[in-house]
């Protein structure tokens, strides 16, 4: 058991709470802040995400509705308790949007690093595992991608705003000794817990494709649209490496321990599979899988996206002794269990009693099973 404590900003979304799990697991104590921009928020303040973790785990976690802008607020939780290293998921992360209110992206993502690494350095903790992306290396010059691909060339400002960030980090850590720092440059996360207790419910419009291909098996939506089909991959359609949300999550608890062991400075990492797939492959697989039918039709290309983005997870393997272990199938598996107990998120009503988070209070889900033989076909 580490016993060590762990600051998780952004713990009730999607990636923060997957983590939270494996950080309980792995021994860890967790206090967790999220200002509910990207997940459901309870009325009294507490996260419906985190309760569902308590529940699968057993532990109990410590959270705090804060937002990240408030930096006053942020140093006095840190002075408030002693916190060994912090995981900093929380920031604004569609694309899309990004491009629509770039100086909100650049506010919320830039200041809201700046006054945690300030909350940080006033109470003398310099351990950090910082949330970045594969964006940050633009169109790869190079494939499967390598973390010494050069950075910097990003297609849009949800990406620009973390290679700023990485580039702040860098410096930081130039700056002062002290400093450990890894940046896990994630790929594409998919999937959730087995339990089907917790998984990715967005605030906003689905805009990621295997959510959107769970919309429509679930009958909400009538169909995937797959942004072109003339690209120069295998079967003419985007090309991504999808993860597991548990891997993605076990490899946070893989960096903290090593920058707990060791003194890195700053590093990055790649978390992905180096599993190639493609947008087609994708909607085939996860309508064999699930036994739904999903439907598609064909559409230019979209604006902005890259043909194909495939991780070389070498050195994560060798330095961190992390690889992944959950193949597409179980992501499309353990995702639609989500999908399916909870067809809308943690708005539904919610089953799972157990111990609350700080404030928090007990919530009833009511699970769905919508069931047929389709399979993937185009209209
Ligand atoms: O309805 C859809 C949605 C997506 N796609 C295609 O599916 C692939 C994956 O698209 P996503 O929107 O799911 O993911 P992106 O790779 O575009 O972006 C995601 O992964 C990035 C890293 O690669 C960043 O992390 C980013 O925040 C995150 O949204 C792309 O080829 C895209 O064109 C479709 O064909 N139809």
């Amino acid at each position: 058991m580490s016993g060590k404590t762990v600051f998780v900003t952004g713990g009730a979304g999607y990636i923060g709470s997957h983590s939270v799990v494996e950080l309980l697991n792995a021994g860890y104590e967790v206090i967790a802040i999220d200002n509910f921009t990207n997940c459901v928020g309870d009325e009294d303040g507490t996260a419906p995400s985190l309760k569902r973790v308590e529940k699968i785990t057993g532990k109990t976690i410590t959270f705090y509705k804060c937002d990240m802008l408030d930096g006053a607020r942020l140093t006095k939780i840190f002075k408030q308790h002693h916190i060994d290293c912090v995981i900093h998921f929380a920031s604004m992360k569609a694309v899309g949007e990004s491009m629509e209110i770039p100086l909100m992206y650049y506010k919320n993502n830039l200041i809201g690093t700046i006054n945690l690494l300030e909350a940080m350095e006033s109470v003398g903790c310099y351990q950090l595992v910082f949330s970045s992306t594969c964006c940050v290396y633009g169109d790869p010059e190079t494939l499967p991608i390598t973390e010494d691909h050069p950075t910097g060339n990003v297609t849009n400002v949800y990406g620009r705003t973390k290679y700023f960030i990485e580039e702040m980090l860098k410096d930081l850590s130039n700056s002062n000794e002290k400093w450990n720092i890894i940046a896990l440059r994630y790929f594409n996360p998919v999937g959730a817990h087995p339990s089907g207790l917790i998984g990715e419910d967005p605030t906003k419009e689905f805009t990621n494709l295997m959510p959107y291909i769970a919309q429509v098996a679930l009958k909400k939506k009538p169909y995937v649209t797959i942004f072109g089909n003339d690209y120069d991959t295998v079967d003419g359609t985007g090309v991504r490496d999808y993860i597991h949300v548990m891997d993605l999550a076990a490899g946070h608890v893989a960096a903290l321990k090593k920058l707990l062991n060791d003194h890195l400075y700053y590093k990055t990492y790649n978390l992905g599979t180096g599993n190639p797939v493609s947008v087609q492959q994708l909607v085939n697989i996860f309508s064999q899988v699930t036994g739904q039918e999903v439907v598609y039709v064909v559409k230019p290309r979209r604006d902005g996206d890259i043909v194909a983005m495939y991780a070389d997870g070498q050195l994560a393997k060798n330095d961190l002794g992390w690889e992944c272990k959950f193949s597409l199938e179980r992501m499309c598996e353990d995702f639609w269990r989500w999908q399916t107990m909870n067809p809308n998120g943690y708005r539904d009503e919610n089953q799972v009693s157990g111990k609350s988070t700080t404030n928090g209070s007990s919530t009833k889900n009511t699970p769905e099973i919508i069931s047929s033989n389709g399979n993937g076909h185009s209209v």
